[in-house]
């Protein structure tokens, strides 16, 4: 069975165009939500993801795997590998293009193991546009920038209206989110593309 599921992006797409309020490239991303598993610094056992803007439409993050992570003795969980990537991507998706976004399917492709204390180096990259629909992708590679790639994904984000977040989610969470945001530049309201 082959490795690859087929073309990617699997249809006709814009070429990914980042927001003129984008963050820089070389611009830390921080913590997008304290409470996120996949960044937050409240979550003590969370993947912690720390993130920064590359040149070309990437993200480039990094995530150490430690014993709270483990599937296999020694070695990191997939599905925790999985959500390292869901974060990357949506960081990519949500600080690059400034759209709120959902996954809506996300595949991974586990090709070396990852042992707990390694970090793995993850280049998420926005590969298209098509209405709605947001394509991405990423590689993980280990120990280095320039290491073998563990992990790669593909992602499909699912452009959504604020109203997904408060209709579906906690609407004190999201004010105490509000909140935070308000102290933090890049994450102001006024710079969402908002309009599915
Ligand atoms: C600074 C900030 C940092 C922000 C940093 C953030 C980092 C955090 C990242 C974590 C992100 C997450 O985990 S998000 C949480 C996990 N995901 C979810 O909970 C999403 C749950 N699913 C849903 O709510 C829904 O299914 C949606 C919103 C995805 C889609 O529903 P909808 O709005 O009714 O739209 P729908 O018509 O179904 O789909 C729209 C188009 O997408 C296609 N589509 C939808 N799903 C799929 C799919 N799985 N595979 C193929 N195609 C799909 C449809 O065919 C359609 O194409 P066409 O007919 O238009 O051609």
């Amino acid at each position: 069975m082959s490795r690859v599921s087929g073309p990617w992006p699997p249809v006709d797409v814009e070429p990914p165009a980042a927001h003129p309020k984008a963050p820089a490239p070389g611009t830390d991303l921080g913590v997008h939500y304290d409470e996120c598993f996949g960044c937050g610094d409240d979550v003590e056992a969370g993947l912690h993801l720390r993130s920064t803007v590359g040149e070309g439409n990437t993200v480039h993050s990094k995530f150490t795997v430690t014993p709270a992570h483990q599937g296999a003795p020694g070695l990191a969980h997939g599905g925790l590998l999985a959500c390292a990537f869901d974060e990357a991507l949506g960081s990519a998706v949500g600080n690059l293009l400034r759209r709120p976004a959902v996954t809506g399917k996300l595949e991974t492709d586990f090709r070396r193991p990852v042992p707990v204390g390694s970090t793995l180096y993850i280049e998420a990259r926005l590969d298209g546009t098509a209405g709605r629909k947001i394509y991405v992708s990423a590689d993980g590679r280990l120990d280095a920038a320039d290491g073998p790639i563990a992990v790669s994904a593909r992602g499909l984000f699912v452009q959504v209206g604020f109203e997904h977040f408060s209709t579906h989610g906690d609407p004190q969470a999201l004010d105490k989110l509000a909140e935070a945001n308000r102290k933090n530049e890049r994450t102001r309201g006024d710079e969402w593309e908002i309009n599915p």
